[in-house]
Order: structure tokens, then sequence, then C-alpha cells
């Protein structure tokens, strides 16, 4: 068992706001880090030290290891929470943190190495009797091999990037005449993209929906999970809106859903917060996507529905106190509902925006706003576009999309270009009101992106 007195949040923006807030609630001293740009941003003036890693490049910044270390240690940080993005999967700062003898507040290395490798995690799935698709995943295997592979697979197929995720380094291809190319190109993108051009094949499911369940495990052996979240609305692999639970789901699913998560963070000896995402088909079966060692940018909607603080719940485990609570005492109540609030140009292609918030109030009297600005701030384009999450609670469904309607009409946000008015169009969205959802529902409802 160990103490975290004082934690260094190796992010910026909403996510270092949030983790903030439970130290506070937790008498838990903050460190926040910085690059010069974001000098005068809340989470550096919220915490209760704050270090400049340097210039605004995240390269040069919030992604340089020895930087983060040697804050911590000047600081006399005891930990170190990676929040998402950055170095939030990288295990070099895990390493590292072992080494220095400072508590990383994520999974071990190891598991972060395992399901980094799409292939090694479907065999592991599988393995531990998680469904997976029908495809084709040896390690390293010959164009020869893979192209062999591909008629027992069948088609539609999916060429994915084992060293990929979240979209990138993913070929859909429909006949057999289509592969070699296919394949060429893919292999060209995966070793562009991440210096590495194995991939595997999966029988591709044209119509699906996004369906994550939270997991959370400790060192004593414990694995729980805190219920699914519905992420199938999304642009470009960015996820739009989430929510929780997934809306349709029979309680005999539900549990298979949590029961298939819960076996997958014990078969990798799993520690902390992560999320199994499935891909859920229309006739019911679900099978295993992909597991991020992380906590979700999506993690509010989970928290509303039950009532957890999913930090408080990381520092817990990171501090070697087992899992707060059983599965048996994790209750589910109401509708959550989450929108991101992106400084994009929906008008021009969604390119990334930045300005003065000249003009700026959160609704928070109509939702919970994790913000990572405040008037007067001004947002760069030197990193992600999201510049807050807005949520909202309900009785049920449509008492929260309603409530996140009425939110975002009350939002001012004036000197960025940003993607309200295209959020209330997807809320509006007749199919999107009827929980018709799929992962290409905006493919199909092109006008709601104009
Ligand atoms: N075998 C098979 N069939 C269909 C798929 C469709 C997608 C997919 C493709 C495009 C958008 C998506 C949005 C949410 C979830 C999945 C997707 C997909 N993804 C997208 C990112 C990564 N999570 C894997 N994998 C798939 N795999």
């Amino acid at each position: 068992m160990a103490t975290i007195k004082k934690l260094l949040i190796a992010n910026r923006g909403e996510i270092a706001r949030r983790i903030i807030r439970t130290c506070r609630q937790q008498g838990i001293a903050t460190v926040a880090v910085y690059s010069d740009v974001d000098a005068t941003l809340p989470h550096v003036r919220e915490a209760d030290q704050a270090v400049c890693l340097g210039p605004a490049a995240a390269r040069e910044s919030y992604l340089v290891i020895h930087k983060i270390i040697t804050a911590a240690k000047e600081t006399g940080a005891d930990a170190i929470h990676p929040g998402y993005g950055f170095l939030s999967e990288n295990t070099e700062l895990a390493a590292a943190c072992e080494q220095a003898g400072i508590i990383f507040v994520g999974p071990n290395a190891r598991a972060i190495e395992v399901m980094g490798d799409k292939a090694a995690a479907r065999q592991l799935m599988a393995d531990s009797g998680v469904p997976v698709l029908p495809g084709f995943d040896e390690d390293g295997a010959s164009d020869e091999t893979l192209l062999a592979a591909s008629d027992s697979v069948g088609f539609p197929l999916l060429i994915k990037a084992v060293a990929g995720g979240g979209g990138k380094g993913m070929r859909v291809v429909n006949s057999a005449n289509a592969f070699a190319e296919s394949l060429a190109a893919a292999r060209r993108e995966a070793r562009s993209a991440f210096g590495d051009d194995r991939v595997l094949l999966e029988r591709y499911l044209p119509t699906a929906r996004h369906v994550e369940v939270q997991v959370f495990a400790d060192n004593y052996g414990n694995a729980v999970h805190l219920f699914e979240r519905d992420c199938s609305v999304q642009r470009r692999h960015q996820k739009v809106i989430e929510e929780a639970p997934a809306p349709g789901l029979d309680e005999q699913t539900r549990q298979a859903f949590g029961n298939a998560a819960v076996q997958a963070a014990l078969a990798i000896d799993y520690r902390g917060a992560g999320t199994v995402e499935f891909l859920y088909a229309p006739d019911g079966q679900f099978y295993f996507m992909e597991m991020n060692t992380r906590l979700q940018v999506e993690h509010p909607v989970t928290e509303m529905i039950t009532g957890e603080d999913l930090v408080a719940w990381q520092l817990a485990v990171a501090a070697g106190e087992p899992l707060p609570k059983a599965q048996q005492q994790i209750q589910r109540h109401g509708h959550a509902m989450e929108v991101r609030l992106y400084a994009e140009n929906p008008e021009q292609g969604f390119l990334p925006s930045s300005g003065l918030l000249s003009h700026l109030r959160w609704p928070h009297e109509l939702a919970r706003v994790d913000a990572g600005y405040e008037q007067g701030d001004r947002v760069e384009e030197f990193y992600d576009p999201m510049i807050a999450k807005l949520i909202c609670y309900g009785e049920d469904r449509q008492a929260a999309r309603q409530k996140l309607i009425n939110a975002l009409n009350r939002l001012e946000l004036q000197g960025i270009h940003h993607n309200a008015p295209f959020l209330r169009r997807v809320l509006a969205d007749e199919a999107f009101a009827l929980a018709e959802l799929d992962t290409r529902l905006l493919e199909h409802r092109p006008h709601l992106l104009e």
C-alpha cells in the first residue's frame, strides 16, 4: 500500500482540470505541466504547483518523458496520471515511472503492450472465450500466407494494421481480385504511420454499433465492469456523441457484454481503468474490437449512471487499495449522454479553428461541463481541438437528449468556429432520436454534416 500525497497530471485541457477536481476532493496536492502557450490556461491556474515543459509542439513538451519525470521528481510528486491521448498508452512512460519509483496511474506496461498489438489482443481474447470475428492473425504472416487466408476469412474483409488502432490503418476489401493491391497499400500505410507493416484479416461487419464496456481491476485479482457505453455516432473515427447505457439492450445481452469485458481484463491480469470495445451486430452477436488501456474521454457518462468517480477509483487502485466496490454493489440508474465540443469549422470540412474566446458562457445550470478553457483564453492549433464535453443525465434517454439539446442552445461561445450547430443537428435527427444507431449513421445521413 502506498499513499498518493501529490499527483502530477501529464496532460492539459479538460481532462487535466477533471483530474485536479477529484484530487482536490481527496486532499491530494496537484502538479500541472504546461507548454509555454498554455501558461495561462485553467488547468495551470487550478493546480497547486505548475512546471513549464517548454515549446508548444507536443513532441517538445507534453510527449517528452524525461521532462515529465524530472518535473515529478523536482516537485516531489509520488504519482503521475497520463490522462488520455499523449503518453497515456506509452509503455516507456510506465517503465520510466517504475524506474524512478513514481506510481504510474494506469495499467502495467505489459498490458499496454499486448493490447497495442491488435493480433496479440485478438488471440488473447479468443483464448479467453471472448467472441472475436472470423479472421486471420498469425504474427508476421507473408503476403502469400495472407492471400491464401483471405479465402477462408471470406469477403468483404478488413485488412487491419497490427500496430494500428482507432480506425487508422484499416482497409475494406470487397473481393478476392482486389486483395493483393489492397494488402500492398495497407502495408505501405502501416509502415509509414506506425513503422510496422504487419497486418491481420477480419471478416468485415458493414453494419454494426460500437458498444464498449468500462472495466476496472485491482492488484488483488478483482475485476468488475461498470456497464457499457454506445459510441456509434462517429465522424472519421472521432466520437461525436456517447451515451450510457447502450440503448435497446436487454439485460441478458448487457450481462453478456459485461462478463466478456471482465473475462478480457482477467485474461491479461489487468490493473486500473480499461475499456473493452465491441462491434455489436444487428443479429445480436457482439465481437471484440480493441481494448483501450486508459481512462476514456467519454468516462463521464458512466460516472453519471453509476454515481462513481472513476478517477478516484484509478487513484485508489494505483495506491494499492482494492477496488472500492464489488460487482453486485455497482448500480446503474437513468441515462447519460455526452457531446464533444470541438474548435473545428463544420462549414469548412471541420478544419481546426483557433482564436481568442472573446465571449464564453458554459451552461453549468443545464449540464455537467468538463471544459479546458474559460472566457478570455486562447485556443491554439497545437493540440487536439476538443475544448469541452457537455454531459446530461435524465431518467431515460429522451430526457437526457432533450437536456443536452437545451444546454447546447444555451451555450454562448464566440471567437472560434465550433461544432455546436452540427451537434444540435445530430441530437435532433430522427434516426438518432429513435436510437437507430450504427457506426455509419453520419455516412448514411450526409445532410447532418453540412
Ligand atoms: N471486422 C470489422 N468490421 C467492421 C469494423 C468497423 C469499424 C469501424 C469503421 C468506421 C467507423 C467505426 C466507428 C465505430 C466503431 C467501428 C468503426 C472498425 N473499427 C474502427 C476503429 C476501430 N475501433 C475498428 N472495425 C471493424 N472491424
